[in-house]
């Protein structure tokens, strides 16, 4: 009696419906739980008596599956001449593919998208419901119960109902909970940090375990990565899901793709043509081979001596287009201009933006991530690449394939390649999250390491002063058996991932060939086909390892892009206005009417300031330290806006003018001058590109610096050190001079210009500034007053206020004022010179000319004493080597 399940022998539509069933199901699943990930759609946790429930059917139903299929395979063992029919065993065979996911995951997670496994039973029940009505309609009522194929039929149809049945009551009762999203987090990984989540009920893109890329840095990205995470997180949510999140993305899409530039575009269309050439061609190669051994076959049996030349030209010519040397050449070539072009324009653009930021995001942001989203520009670029020529063609490869080997041999051969292709993936993604926290400490040890190295090695002096060096060695020692033993712990869990797929891959591969041997032996297929098989078995199996490890890569990705987007995303604070004009300098007057200020808005630094400065005339900021003084100089260099009143240059409001003009127009020497690791000559040219090399020299002698200059080996081609290290600061602060003096602007701004000069040289600088100052608008900050006592204007200020204003004689003069009392501390114990005396001297010194005007150097016992400030530094003018560091 045949006992085959009659709806799949009666019906050639049943047969369709056998072989569908299970992708069906699947592909469902898969696709449901794909949309509601994109829309955010909330999970939600199932009660646990329920869950039991509901698991206990599914096991039932795939019991049910297994037990048939244990039935056809004992019967085409015990009966010869026996053939199960293919579509019922291809239907369970699939069906156990995915009930068995399925189960374990409802089984292991805490919160579901129940949609989605709703959505599966109520498939699963028609498919059942159908199959079990078309059998018991076929099947005479007497041999019903002695057909084991539809007593199965019959136990699944009614545990898919209960199954359905059960889901619906949850799907109606009110939820629970909602609880954290555990299959949201397996995109991005599981928060290590809670960093995402403390701002977020959810915790979408609380990336950690999943994202690290491969570099060798894993531990210290994920904490740098900590704060693009959370803003991942937080942009996860408000564009609603991954779709709108993505489509934040899009706005990069012109730089990587430029459609204006042809020769992009056309790169694009032979990539985009190479990688469909290739999917056909991955497909004819092997196919081509199949069919030049079927005719060496035949020829062999007919003994006809014909060669198939036709058939081997075409192999040929099919492996040349395929290799690199025919349409992979283009294609890399392609691929190197689409990239270099992103890099270039995307790197480009961050950096313009980076450095038409203004002052208060370069204070904030920690550099090095600026530096690492400039750097990552092109991480987009690979991230686009990944998913359009990586893995949608793999998709497709794989869909192909399914199709191509059943044509080749039937259903078997495809499930066989299915299912290694799922568990394979399985594998890979189960042991990379075995191995995570394992190569995270590995690389954590690694960075310990090298610190250690680091740490010593710069720390010589120290380590020999105390005679350390065995406590040293033994902990080095110490650092490397850590770093070796994480080593061991991260490869045995990683390598015993990559045995196993290499173990699935050889039994997947020995079953599929054994599968079409078997039909070959029977005359079913001809040997042509398995030489096709094994010629395409590297096609279909080697993007499987790709698939299972591109999600890392592709999260990596999301995340240098997303901490791009971030960053290009922030507006400068500064911002020139529309229609701003360029600032026109007439005689420099620059006027302060009611300035407010605040960094932050809880505390105002600079409070109501009104001050107003004739062309040419000479402001100095004096009072004690944290005052406002070097704020007031930066807005009139608008590094920040005023937050109330307004600065005005020659009757302009500087926030009506554009920044490069009012740039061009004010020159700055600040406290800390920087250089850039060039040379002497190049880092004073940067202030006026054109200026030529006597112009330096004059503003080097100007400047007191030309014979200090001259004094080095290599002279002005002499290399001045990161930042200006090999130089000390007395000389720093003269080239810095000099290069304002080359700059020679309408208005200069002196931030403790001279606070790192040695007295007798400050002489000489003092007259290059008068010199300067002559014609000029000259705003001065100065802790030592001898320096500015010939100042026109000196305000004292304190708390962001100006307190006190006057010139030199007229300060001196005001009884229990703070300047004298500046004043007096200074010359405390040097000059017992009473101000009356200081004032004849001034008169006296009037008389004379203007000579020694600016000084009279008070300070020649203790800085710091005088000053009270500590801020100052005494460096030796001559060295030359970076004392200051
Ligand atoms: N970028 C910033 N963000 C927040 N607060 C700041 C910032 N820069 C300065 N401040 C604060 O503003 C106040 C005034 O600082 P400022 O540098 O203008 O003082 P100063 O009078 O020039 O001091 P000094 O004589 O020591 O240079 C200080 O309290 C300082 O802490």
């Amino acid at each position: 009696m045949d006992q085959s399940p009659p709806s799949s022998t009666l019906y050639p539509a049943m047969a369709l419906m056998d072989y569908m069933h299970a992708p069906t199901v699947g592909f469902y699943y898969l696709g449901a739980c794909a949309f509601s990930l994109c829309i955010l759609q909330k999970a939600r946790s199932i009660p646990d008596k329920r869950r039991r429930g509901i698991v206990a059917f599914m096991f039932a139903i795939l019991l049910a599956y297994i037990g048939e299929v244990l039935y056809y395979f004992s019967r085409s063992i015990a009966e010869q001449d026996y053939e199960p029919p293919k579509p019922a065993a291809i239907r369970c065979l699939g069906s156990i593919l995915v009930w068995s996911p399925l189960a374990y995951s409802l089984w292991s997670s805490k919160s579901l998208r129940w949609h989605a496994y709703f959505g599966a039973f109520v498939l699963q029940f028609a498919f059942e419901i159908t199959t079990f009505l078309v059998s018991a309609f076929s099947i005479p009522a007497n041999d019903r119960q002695k057909n084991v194929p539809f007593v199965i039929e019959f136990i699944r149809a009614f545990a898919s109902l209960f199954l359905l049945l059960d889901a619906f009551v949850v799907l109606v009762t009110k939820q629970v909970e909602t609880s954290t999203d555990e299959e949201r987090q397996s995109l991005l990984g599981k928060p290590t940090d809670g960093s995402a989540t403390q701002n977020f009920n959810g915790t979408y893109g609380a990336i950690s375990q999943d994202t690290s890329s491969d570099d060798e840095e894993a531990a210290p990205k994920d904490d740098r990565d900590k704060d693009v995470k959370a803003q991942q997180a937080k942009r996860l949510e408000e564009e609603g899901g991954w779709l709108g999140y993505l489509k934040g993305f899009a706005v990069f899409l012109p730089y990587l793709f430029p459609k204006d530039d042809w020769k992009v575009m056309a790169c694009l269309g032979i990539r985009l043509v190479h990688m469909l050439s290739e999917r056909v061609l991955n497909l004819l190669t092997p196919r081509q081979l199949g069919i030049i051994t079927n005719k060496l076959q035949h020829s062999y049996e007919t003994k006809s001596g014909v060669m198939p030349w036709k058939d081997i030209g075409l192999w040929v010519l099919f492996s040349y287009i395929n290799s690199y040397a025919g349409l992979g050449f283009m294609d890399g070539i392609a691929d190197l201009v689409i990239s270099n072009s992103a890099y270039r324009r995307i790197t480009l653009l961050a950096y313009k933006h980076v450095l038409g930021l203004s002052m208060d995001f370069h204070t904030s942001k920690d550099s090095g991530e600026v530096l690492k989203a400039v750097e990552q520009a092109s991480s987009l670029n690979s991230l686009i690449e990944m998913v359009l020529f990586d893995i949608s063609p793999i998709l497709l490869d794989l869909f192909t394939a399914m199709y191509y080997v059943t044509h080749l041999f039937d259903a078997y051969m495809a499930f066989i390649i299915l299912f290694m292709g799922a568990a394979y993936i399985t594998i890979g993604w189960y042991f990379t999250t075995l191995s995570q926290p394992k190569r995270r400490d590995y690389v954590e040890k690694q960075r310990t390491e090298s610190s250690t190295v680091n740490e010593t090695v710069h720390n010589w002096q120290t380590v020999a002063y105390f005679n350390r060096l065995v406590f040293e060695h033994k902990r080095y020692a110490e650092n490397i058996i850590n770093t070796i033993s994480a080593q061991y712990a991260y490869y045995f869990r990683s390598a015993g991932g990559h045995a196993a797929q290499d173990l699935l891959t050889t039994v997947g591969f020995a079953g599929a060939c054994v599968l079409g041997m078997s039909q070959i032996v029977t005359g079913q297929k001809p040997v042509g086909n398995l030489v096709t098989l094994i010629m395409y078995w590297h096609t279909m199996t080697s993007p499987l390892y790709v698939l299972s490890y591109s999600y890392r890569h592709i999260s990596s990705s999301l995340i240098d892009a997303e901490r791009l987007l971030q960053l290009l995303n922030t507006k400068p604070t500064v911002a020139d206005q529309d229609g701003a004009k360029d600032l026109v300098v007439h005689t420099g007057e620059v006027e302060f009417k009611d300035v407010d200020f605040h960094y932050d808005e809880r505390k105002l630094i600079i409070k109501g300031v009104n001050l107003k400065a004739e062309g040419g005339q000479t402001i100095a900021f004096v009072g004690e330290t944290g005052g406002g003084k070097s704020t007031m100089l930066k807005l009139l260099y608008r590094f920040y806006d005023v937050t109330g009143g307004s600065i005005l240059i020659d009757g302009q409001d500087l926030r009506s003018v554009t920044q490069s003009s009012l740039r061009d127009a004010i020159g700055l020497v600040p406290q800390d001058p920087i250089l850039f690791n060039q040379t002497i000559r190049q880092n004073i040219r940067y202030a006026r590109l054109e200026a030529t090399d006597a112009d330096i020299e004059d503003a080097c002698r100007a400047a007191a610096i030309h014979d200090d200059i001259l004094g080095f080996p290599d002279g002005y081609n002499a290399k001045v050190g990161e930042r200006g290290v090999r130089l000390s600061g007395g000389q720093l602060q003269r080239i810095a001079i000099a290069r304002v003096l080359l700059k020679n602007p309408k208005i200069v701004m002196l931030d403790e210009a001279t606070s790192a000069i040695d007295s007798s040289i400050e002489a000489l600088i003092q007259q290059a500034f008068r010199k300067l100052s002559q014609g000029r608008t000259t705003f001065v900050i100065a802790h030592r007053l001898s320096t500015i006592a010939d100042a026109d204007l000196i305000l004292v200020v304190e708390k962001g206020e100006i307190i006190e204003r006057g010139c030199h004689r007229e300060l001196l003069l005001r009884e229990g004022g703070k300047y004298k009392e500046l004043w007096t501390k200074q010359t405390a114990g040097h000059l017992a010179t009473p101000a009356s005396e200081v004032d004849s001297t001034k008169g006296e010194q009037g008389a004379a000319g203007e000579e020694s005007k600016l000084l009279v150097d008070l300070t020649t016992a203790g800085e710091g004493e005088a000053t009270g400030t500590g801020t100052e530094r005494r460096d030796d003018d001559q060295g030359t080597v970076g004392k200051r560091r």
